[in-house]
């Protein structure tokens, strides 16, 4: 059986931003405008295989056929709460997308993810939909949100997150073939918590200061 594709964007930028992020010490406030830009430079590069039309326009000096992106327009569902923080970056380049929230928080003692809230257009079935969370750790999260898009008709999903563990690699891979990834990086491992290591700690928590 086929896997999904993993994109490991080594964009300097994206890198350099990650290390400033993963600091223990940076703000709130920094770690919550890193993750907006970083979300910007990842929006670039999940979007760069969309298809185009060529439409009918008029330049101020003559008629021509111009490149538009083809189809409906996009979906970008951020996994409630951290994925927000990707939501303004890339709302930067895709400004007429529509939004799916997707609420799910990790059970501390089971690692599994538990349905807190879901609200999605209509008409999944014909838009290109960007899955977002910047934590794939057990990939508990990210399976559960490409499935919850999935059952209201989603088949074009592309998952995007900051940093992966090898285990959530695996999961994910192995529940959604047909969705490919793009990360930041990969990390070592996961702790006895379920933590990423080395990561960047609770991206949650960091973003909204809730520690
Ligand atoms: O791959 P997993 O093992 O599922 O872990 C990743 C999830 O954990 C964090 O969410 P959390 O439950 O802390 O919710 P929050 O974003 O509201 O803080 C993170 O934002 C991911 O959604
Ligand atoms: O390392 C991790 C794992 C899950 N969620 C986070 O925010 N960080
Ligand atoms: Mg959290």
């Amino acid at each position: 059986m086929s896997t999904s594709s993993v994109n490991v964007v080594a964009h300097p930028l994206v890198q350099h931003k990650l290390s400033l992020m993963r600091e223990k010490d940076r703000s709130t406030k920094s770690f919550r405008e890193i993750l907006n830009e970083i979300g910007m430079l990842l929006a670039y590069e999940v979007t760069r295989d969309l298809p185009l039309e060529l439409v009918e326009i008029e330049t101020p000096i003559s008629p021509m056929q111009a490149p538009k992106i083809a189809g409906k327009k996009l979906t970008l569902a951020p996994i409630l709460r951290a994925g927000v923080g990707f939501l303004d970056g890339m709302l930067a380049l895709m400004p007429s997308a529509r939004i799916a929230h997707i609420g799910l928080y990790r059970d501390p003692e089971t690692l599994q993810a538990v349905e807190y809230y879901f609200k999605a257009p209509q008409d999944l079935s014909d838009r290109t939909v960007i899955l977002m969370d910047p934590m794939l750790a057990t990939g508990n999260s990210a399976c559960a949100g490409a499935s919850l898009l999935k059952d209201r008709g989603a088949r074009d999903i592309r998952f995007v997150c900051l940093l992966a563990a090898p285990e959530g690699i695996a999961k994910f891979q192995s529940e959604h073939p047909d969705v490919p990834v793009w990360t930041a990086a990969i990390d070592e491992r996961l702790n006895d918590h379920g933590y990423i290591v080395p990561g960047l700690g609770d991206a949650g928590d960091r973003m909204f200061g809730t520690k």
